[in-house]
């Protein structure tokens, strides 16, 4: 597993391209045949992906890693498959998965397994997750059972569906928030006007994009304002105090999941527009 420290914003100021790209960016994700996984020390968040071809794989980490006996032994995860249909095993109970669809899986589940329908058309399970106290059902919802919120304008280029998966008043967890967010054809810009939130910190994964598509995602304090090139199913970590919005080439969909003090979605410190450097 991938370890990712946490950073300054001070020193973040001073960062390169090649530094940025190195520290906030994940592009290891979605291997053939591969289980990936970034740990990361803003709020112990765990970035991943299972991409099961042939044979069934098994969310596994080093026990020294994980400081736990197995994966979900201390956590919480929740998944949502940007593939071709899949299942997901845990500890015995399948889940069948089509795109877009989540699974919530609660701590103390000792054996979580993927397997996608088709070898030829694999599925692709994202994976977030994060310390958990307490056990909360496992529960799947499609796309059609989350709560959608649709924002933004065509005038503005941001006209979008936010749907709530893994939320407040939806499939209950002890940290994780998790949802996705597709923009209509012809919109290019997600979260702008931008916030933070120093309450929690968040991980979005770009797809769903053109070949030779890219997201200008836009991140650091809100007068210090760096930018980030992502490509189809690459993700980028967000620390509590960076803003965390893009602009595409294409219309694009993206999967955030937060972690922290709150799971209060809309607890946001917005930037006035005339404030963002
Ligand atoms: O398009 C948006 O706006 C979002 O999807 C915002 C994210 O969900 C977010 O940043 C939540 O804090
Ligand atoms: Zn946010």
């Amino acid at each position: 597993m991938e370890i990712r420290y946490s950073n300054h914003p001070q020193d973040v100021k001073k960062y390169d391209t090649e530094e940025l790209r190195h520290h906030f960016l994940i592009q290891s994700l979605f291997v053939p045949g591969e289980l990936k996984l970034v740990y990361s020390h803003n709020d112990r968040f765990i970035t991943g992906s299972a991409v099961p071809v042939k044979e069934a794989i098994k969310l596994e980490a080093d026990a020294k890693d994980m400081g736990a006996p197995f994966f979900l032994a201390r956590r919480e995860l929740g998944i949502i498959n940007i593939g071709a249909k899949g299942t997901v095993k845990v500890d015995g109970t399948a889940y069948e998965l089509d795109n877009k669809d989540c699974l919530y899986v609660g701590l103390g589940a000792e054996e979580v397994l993927f397997e996608s329908a088709d070898a030829a058309n694999p599925a692709k399970f994202y994976l977030n997750s994060t310390p958990a106290h307490k056990q909360y059902p496992t529960v799947k919802a499609a796309q059609k059972d989350a709560n959608p919120r649709h924002l933004g304008s065509i005038e503005t280029s941001n006209e979008r569906t936010i749907y709530q998966y893994i939320h407040e008043k939806g499939i209950q967890s002890c940290q994780l928030v998790m949802g996705l967010t597709q923009l209509d054809p012809g919109n290019m810009w997600n979260t702008m006007p931008c916030h933070t939130h120093e309450r929690r910190m968040e991980v979005y994964l770009y797809f769903d994009m053109p070949e030779n598509g890219v997201v200008f995602h836009m991140m650091g304090q809100p007068t210090e304002t760096r930018h980030i090139i992502m490509r189809n199913q690459e993700a980028v970590i967000s620390p509590s105090w960076s803003i965390h919005s893009g602009v595409g080439t294409a219309a694009y969909t993206f999967i955030w999941g937060m972690a922290g003090e709150n799971q209060a979605f809309d607890d946001m410190d917005g930037v006035p527009m005339t404030e963002i450097r």
